[in-house]
């Protein structure tokens, strides 16, 4: 076995024993060791300064209760979390999750995964996450926004433009960062610089709402433009309703492909005639709907409740944008079985490491999440640029940006991938190219 090999294994026994109870940052750790042993092999220098023992610790996690009323006077207790990865490239950037599962595993995954994927974009931001087990669904906005003042009262502490910079993710959107933002403002005054995915009307950057959709479907173009095809006329499913599906959603239609289902957590609709994408919208972001209602407005779709990647049909592109493990080993086969050649991940860990395995060994175009949802972060980063210098630049400027940070970022993986002998796993070409500028800035700012 070589040197790399042994040290990765040694490295991940001590994630297994110390982390045992985490499953969902154990698999994002496993997933990553996975395919890093051609750089290690090329650089033992990273071996030397033990780098891997370094980057699976957070430099610091924290965690605090969050009490809140209800509108029935209730009071109720919250569990938040702020987790503070790594810093080498820059301050601590990645989203804030609203959702029950959250806890410390979910937390730590997404902010692991933040680290390399906030490195690809090649903007100097370094790998945070957060969240809170509350959730949004079902409360009233004056709950949301003293659930919101509540956690900021205690996160703002540890927050700063040059220190740690949250944002959306799964349940925080708009509203959210409004209310989490007033509550900062009036802590600290103002600083907008402290949250991206603002409104536009205090510091927000045009095109950050649409930046992880748009971004992703840029990324996939780019794959599917080197593999000679492209997105006309193709058919294509998006799991998930929510920000990133939206907007994915509305660029495949922009380059011609046909959007035929989209999901949220109960079920999900086939429209054969193309999904209805400003009645989604209407469904998800005003009226804070069930996907099942698309039906009683298209009487030729069907709602089917379950999960959207075990349907049988007919396509050719699968984007996966909702949740952590949404396709695991049977509904991988199924994806197989539909006649499917290209999957990009619009979620984070969408994908566990089974299937992806399937899909590569398929000869599936595979668009990891590090590199193809990394549009999001790299507009936050755009967004920070624009607060600092206190301008707002044109939705032309930040789209162009956009587009040329996923084409770039898919060059990257791709280029790396053949550099290290694994030629078309994009998978192993992000991680391995994510890490390696973080790894080279740990070596030259010594052990810290
Ligand atoms: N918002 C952003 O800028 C970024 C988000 N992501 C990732 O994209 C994914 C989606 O995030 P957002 O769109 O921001 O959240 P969101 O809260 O706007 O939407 C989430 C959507 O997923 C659906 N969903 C949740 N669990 C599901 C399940 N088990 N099966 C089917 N659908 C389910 C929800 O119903 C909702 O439609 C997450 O994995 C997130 O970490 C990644 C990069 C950036
Ligand atoms: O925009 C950001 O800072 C966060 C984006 C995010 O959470 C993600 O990329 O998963």
């Amino acid at each position: 076995m070589s040197e790399a090999k042994q040290y990765i294994e040694q490295i991940y026994q001590e994630v297994k024993e110390r982390d045992s109870h985490q499953p969902e940052f154990l698999q994002a750790v496993y997933e990553f060791f996975y395919s890093i042993e051609p750089v290690l092999s090329a650089h033992p220098e990273f071996i030397k300064e033990n780098i891997l023992g370094r980057i699976v610790e957070p430099e610091r996690i924290i965690q605090f209760r969050v009490p809140w009323v209800t509108d029935q006077g209730e009071v109720k207790i919250n569990r938040a979390f702020r987790v503070q990865f790594n810093s080498a490239i820059g301050p601590y950037k990645g989203g804030l999750r609203f959702h029950p599962t959250v806890d410390q595993s979910i937390v730590k995954f997404l902010g692991f995964e933040q680290i390399f994927k906030n490195s690809l974009t090649g903007l100097p931001i370094g790998g945070g996450k957060g969240g809170s087990d509350f959730d949004p669904k079902g409360k009233s906005d004056a709950e949301v926004m003293r659930f919101c003042q509540s956690l900021m009262t205690e996160l703002q502490k540890y927050i700063g433009p040059d220190m740690d910079v949250p944002a959306g993710d799964i349940g925080v959107g708009a509203r959210e960062i409004g209310y989490l933002y007033g509550q900062y403002k009036k802590l600290n005054g103002s600083l907008n610089g402290v949250l991206t995915g603002k409104p536009l009307l205090y510091g927000g950057s045009i095109g950050r709402t649409e930046a992880t959709g748009y971004g992703l479907v840029y990324f996939t173009k780019a794959m599917l433009e080197d593999a000679k095809k492209s997105f006309k006329q193709q058919r294509v499913i998006v799991s998930g309703s929510g920000n990133v599906a939206t907007y994915a959603m509305e660029k495949v239609h922009e380059y011609e492909g046909i959007v035929i289902a989209c999901s949220d957590s109960d079920g999900y609709i086939i429209d054969e005639e193309g999904i209805d994408i400003e009645l989604v919208k209407d469904i998800k972001e005003n009226r804070r709907g069930r996907i099942s209602e698309y039906v009683s407005d298209h009487p030729n779709a069907a709602y089917y409740e379950g999960n959207v990647w075990n349907h049988k049909i007919s396509y050719d592109i699968a984007l996966p944008c909702a949740t952590q493990n949404e396709i695991t080993k049977d509904a991988a086969s199924t994806i197989l079985e539909n006649g499917v050649y290209a999957v990009a991940e619009g979620a984070n860990m969408p994908t566990d490491l089974e299937s992806t395995t399937l899909f590569q060994e398929a000869g599936v175009l595979f668009g990891p999440a590090k590199a193809a949802n990394a549009g999001g972060v790299a507009v936050s980063a755009l967004e920070m640029s624009q607060n600092s210098q206190r301008l707002s630049w044109t939705l032309e400027d930040v789209d162009h940006r956009l587009k040329s940070i996923m084409e770039n970022i898919y060059k990257q993986v791709s280029e790396t991938a053949k550099e290290y002998g694994v030629e078309g796993d994009f998978a192993a070409g992000a991680n391995i190219a994510g890490f390696y500028k973080v790894a080279n800035a740990m070596v030259s700012q010594g052990i810290v």
